[in-house]
């Protein structure tokens, strides 16, 4: 390398340990190779959403269409309980938001 290069790689690598937080290159790397993953679950965990909104959606107008409500209390519970028993009390918060977004789309 030469010192241009010596130098933009420098750059580089503050820039890296000023966007992780980290104060060694060794943790910088980690933590940007590990927000790659993140990255990449959060996508999948949004596709998972947007295909549970779907599922959810087929199911309320199978009901609605039938006579029935929308809403059902009883099966929300058991979804509430479910992520509760998983992820403690912030999973009913989860469980909260997931059928705020999937109730109503009909
Ligand atoms: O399981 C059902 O009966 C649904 O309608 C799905 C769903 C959900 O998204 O989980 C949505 C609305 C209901 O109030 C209960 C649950």
């Amino acid at each position: 390398m030469n010192s241009t290069a010596v130098a933009a790689q420098k750059l580089v690598e503050k820039t890296l340990t000023e966007k992780t937080g980290a104060h060694t290159d060794e943790a910088a790397a980690l933590i940007a190779g590990a927000r790659e993953r993140i990255d990449s679950l959060d996508d999948r965990i949004i596709g998972l959403v947007q295909e549970r909104m779907a599922v959810s959606a087929v199911i309320q107008e199978a009901r609605v269409t039938s006579g029935g409500r929308r809403v059902n209390l009883s099966r929300e519970m058991e979804i509430l309980g479910q992520y509760r028993d998983a992820l403690g009390k912030p999973g009913t918060s989860l469980a909260m938001t997931l059928l705020e977004l999937c109730r109503g789309r009909v």
